[in-house]
């Protein structure tokens, strides 16, 4: 995998021993149940959770007396590899530990931005929370990894630029275009303009695996990553290849928007990705300074409350969002003073409470 630093397989190590038998051995299950349960006591003091909850251990497998496991961290946690190597190394039965350490190079927080269905304006919130987190002073980075239906180049008025390539130290790397001071790539700069992006299988891995890893995005605060919607090939692809630290699931108040999100929890779930929370959009339409429910009452809140996620915002219906989609202007950076903007921008302090500004007391304290 390029980039990641090279997985120190052992030796005597074989893919063979870990389809050998189906039936798990009982030696190897009892060891992965207690590397995991030191692992657990290795804790992110940011976030304040340990790093299997996290999300950061995944493919944890123990072979004979070793332990192997991809790390997936940001660029500026590099300390808990060590942390992670100091917790097994109580385990007696543990020889070495071997760690494939999975980053983005330069950047700090990587955010998946998803939805259930498509349609509930996904790519709207990715673009406008960017903007939002951009006039809040952090360094923002946006990756439209919707592969069937790429749109952020146009919603940010850069559908005629060309991509440049760059030689790096890790060899050549795409760069990314700028608009607004957010640094922006997408699978449609590189397809052909008008041609139906229709990959599976191992090209949408590849595809995918090559944005995460060849994008030049220098130093980041936030990496955005704009999932395709739903739950199938391309979104597992891309959350098991990326470092994500977390998700932001968006719905509309529609019961069908609802069940879909449901879906998606659990699919991050069961790859380990934690849910950062829930961003109901289309909330609602403000007219004479009234609330009106056009799409439903209630719907964020009751699935925030039943699957245990936060609800980070509700973000009113706009018309001027649509202009701005479809000329190029944030509403965020035109009119700061908007509803919608406002929205955001409590979405934007929200995080960046969790990510930066903590991190940046942590710096200043130690
Ligand atoms: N809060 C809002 N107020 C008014 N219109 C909105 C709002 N949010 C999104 N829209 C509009 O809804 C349409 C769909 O939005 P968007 O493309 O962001 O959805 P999506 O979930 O990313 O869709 P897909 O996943 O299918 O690409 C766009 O025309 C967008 O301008």
């Amino acid at each position: 995998m390029p980039n990641y630093q090279s997985p120190l397989i052992p030796a005597n190590y074989s893919r063979d021993s870990e389809t050998s038998s189906n039936a798990p051995d009982p030696i190897v299950e009892t060891h992965k149940h207690e590397a995991i349960a030191c692992l657990k006591q290795v804790v992110e003091p940011v976030l304040k959770n340990n790093i299997v909850s996290l999300g950061m251990v995944r493919n944890l497998n123990v072979v004979d007396h070793y332990v192997y496991f991809r790390l997936y961290i940001g660029t500026h946690q590099q300390y808990l590899q060590e942390l992670a190597r100091r917790a097994l190394s109580s385990l007696i039965w543990c020889k070495k530990t071997y760690i494939q350490v999975c980053t983005i190079p330069g950047v700090r927080t990587t955010l998946a931005v998803s939805s259930g269905k498509g349609g509930v304006g996904k790519s709207t919130t990715a673009v406008n929370l960017a903007a939002s987190l951009k006039m809040a002073g952090a360094r923002v980075g946006l990756l439209d990894a919707d592969v069937y239906g790429p749109n952020i180049p146009r919603m940010l008025g850069l559908t005629d630029s060309d991509v440049q390539v760059v030689e790096t130290e890790q060899g050549q790397k795409f760069l990314p275009l700028e608009a607004y001071g957010i640094k922006v790539m997408s699978v449609a700069l590189l397809a052909e303009p008008e041609h139906p992006l229709a990959w599976r299988g191992p090209v949408l891995h590849k595809i995918v695996t090559q944005f995460i890893n060849e994008v030049e995005w220098g130093d980041l605060d936030y990496l955005l990553i704009d999932l395709p919607p739903g739950t199938g090939d391309a979104q597992i692809t891309i959350v098991q290849e990326s470092p994500i630290c977390g998700a932001i699931l968006v719905t509309t108040p529609q019961q069908v928007a609802i069940s879909d999100v449901r879906r998606s929890i659990h699919m991050f779930r069961n790859v380990g990705v934690p849910i950062i929370g829930l961003i109901e959009n289309m909330s609602y339409l403000l007219h004479r300074g009234e609330r009106i429910a056009v799409f439903g009452e209630g719907g964020g809140e009751q699935i925030a409350t039943e699957l245990q996620v936060p609800l980070m915002g509700q973000i009113p219906l706009d018309s001027q969002i649509c202009q701005s989609g479809d000329t190029g202007q944030l509403l965020p950076i035109a009119q700061p003073d908007a509803n919608l903007s406002q929205a955001f921008r409590q979405i934007a302090t929200g995080l960046n409470n969790t990510f930066v500004v903590s991190q940046s007391a942590k710096v200043s304290s130690e």
